[in-house]
């Protein structure tokens, strides 16, 4: 059984279907990335596994006692409000100073419980949502764009920060990205999204795949060179030209 199947999921804000038949499970230990273009629908099919949106058809199951940590795209915090990182650690209903300080280790932020809220660094408070989201234990993390507004070495110690946790807990991730070419080093599968599944595999698989390049271009063809290099120095770069992809979420039908 995996820890969470969504079966032919479909989501419709008024008369507007931005997902159509979405089908993917993740399995325990592993790290799940989903990509596409803005507006393809991965927040929506997050909040929907998180029980914050309504599907309109299909549904969410999830594995018994699989607890889950959410980490959202981001936190409006009023920065006029006194809050050290241990009170909003703490909220809503108070959590043991050791579990608070365990959790802030595990995001590789161990000195910042005294810290206030509103003088973070955007990686520093993007580690504190981590942590509130591992105070739970949970066997899966999803993550919505959890990067957004870091630099590239901000995004990349992000999801290293990811990786090692993954490695230490054994949970498995579900994460949003636009950065394939950053996580893929840490990502088992990709699946791509706009509007339905446009393909997934391992992310080799996807960042060469017609449906991937048609939606994203040949600029993380070149990011996916960076990484060849790093990894298998394999030099050869793909320039060939872009397919047309005839999808999109208003097109999508039930
Ligand atoms: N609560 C809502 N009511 C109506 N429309 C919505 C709602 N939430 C999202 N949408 C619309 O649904 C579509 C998909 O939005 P969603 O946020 O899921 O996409 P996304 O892939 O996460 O986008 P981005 O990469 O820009 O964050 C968009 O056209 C958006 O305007």
């Amino acid at each position: 059984m995996s820890l969470i199947e969504v079966h032919n999921l479909s989501i419709r804000y008024g008369g507007h279907t931005v997902l159509s038949n979405v089908s993917l499970h993740v399995d325990a230990g592993e790290i799940v990335t989903i990509v596409g273009p803005n507006g393809s629908g991965k927040t929506s099919l997050l909040r929907a596994i998180i029980g914050a949106v309504k599907p309109s058809k299909g549904r969410v199951t999830q594995g018994a006692d699989v607890k889950l940590g959410y980490v959202p795209q981001k936190l409006h915090i009023d920065p006029t409000l006194p809050m050290s990182v241990a009170r909003f650690l703490a909220l809503p209903n108070g959590v043991a100073p050791a579990a608070i300080d365990a959790a802030l280790k595990q995001a590789g932020v161990p000195d910042l419980a005294k810290a206030q809220m509103a003088r973070l660094s955007g990686g520093q408070f993007q580690r504190v949502l981590l942590a509130r989201a591992l105070i739970g234990k949970p066997q899966i993390l999803l993550l919505d764009e959890a990067t957004q507004g870091l630099d590239q070495p901000g995004s990349a110690a992000f999801y290293q920060q990811i990786d090692t946790v993954r490695r230490q807990t054994g949970c498995a991730v579900l994460m949003i990205s636009h950065e394939l070419h950053v996580v893929m080093s840490a990502s088992d599968r990709v699946i791509c999204l706009n509007g339905h599944v446009c393909c997934e595999g391992t992310p080799e698989v996807v960042a060469s795949a017609p449906e991937y390049r048609a939606l994203f271009g040949s600029g993380t063809l070149g990011a996916l060179a960076l990484y060849r290099h790093d990894h298998d120095h394999d030099h050869d770069h793909n320039h060939d030209a872009l397919g047309a992809c005839s999808h999109s979420p208003t097109e999508a039908v039930e």
